[in-house]
């Protein structure tokens, strides 16, 4: 379902990304590292559509990335960028019930129904207590699980969560990849989640696609992979100037 091809990318004269291909079977969850700056977001916003590719193929469920418009593209995937501001008041429950709009007509309400799923999903992440607050308002972390639900509600087969647990303490780290995990498995949705958080994928199915390697290609999620990544990732990292 998507499938990358010789993908070479990159900003003016710099190369990030050089010669990439893989293709992931849907569903699945594909942990996405490497090293500061080696190119994970760039990736993500070749996906999205907001950087242009120099070279190359990505195809999301058999549809040429290129021809797409980012509107098109929207329904395709849903994206948790690594920083996402919100610069008005507004409860928790009326951000996240927007994750519907797409599936909107221009001006229709959202229904008591909408609002249930939305209630339904802050159980899931247990943020219930948040509801009503000002999201403004909420830490970091808080914030951050708030998007979770919103993107969840969206419920496209592709997911891109840039760094979902950057702000998130111990126990809801935890939470969160359980979460992802379930999501591909009783969902059937296709996670691609870049994480600094090696030590969460312990135990989990899935890939591996660490970026800051020579040739960047999917390596099968196992206690072996994980601790030869964690190596790579321990050394100095080679910068590409
Ligand atoms: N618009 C831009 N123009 C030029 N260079 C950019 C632009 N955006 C990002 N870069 C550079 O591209 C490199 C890769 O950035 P990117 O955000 O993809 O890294 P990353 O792998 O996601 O890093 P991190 O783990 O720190 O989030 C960085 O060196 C960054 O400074």
């Amino acid at each position: 379902m998507l499938e990358v091809k010789g993908l070479v990318a990159g900003y003016e004269h710099r190369v990030l990304i050089r010669n990439l291909f893989f293709s992931v079977p849907e569903p699945a969850l594909v942990a996405i590292v490497g090293h500061n700056g080696g190119g994970k977001s760039t990736f993500f916003k070749i996906l999205t559509g907001q950087l242009p590719y120099q070279q190359g193929e990505v195809r999301i469920q058999g549809r040429n990335l290129q021809g797409l418009s980012r509107r098109s593209a929207t329904g395709l995937l849903s994206y948790l960028p690594q920083k996402n501001t919100v610069s008005f008041p507004i409860p928790v429950r009326d951000l996240v019930v927007m994750g519907l709009l797409r599936k909107k007509h221009f001006l229709e309400n959202y229904s008591a129904t909408d609002y249930r799923q939305v209630d339904a999903l802050l159980e899931t992440l247990e943020i219930t207590h948040l509801a009503h607050r000002d999201f403004t308002q909420l830490s970091g972390g808080e914030q951050q699980l708030v998007w979770l639900a919103q993107l969840m509600l969206q419920d496209t087969r592709l997911c891109l969560l840039d760094e979902p647990t950057q702000q998130l303490d111990i126990y809801h780290r935890k939470k969160v990849f359980e979460l992802i995990a379930g999501w591909v498995s009783q969902q059937q949705k296709t996670v691609l989640c870049i994480t600094h958080d090696l030590q969460n994928l312990y135990g989990y199915s899935g890939y591996i696609l660490n970026l800051s390697k020579p040739q960047p290609h999917l390596e099968i999620l196992s206690p072996e992979t994980i601790e030869q990544n964690i190596a790579f990732l321990e050394q100095k990292p080679v910068l590409s100037y």
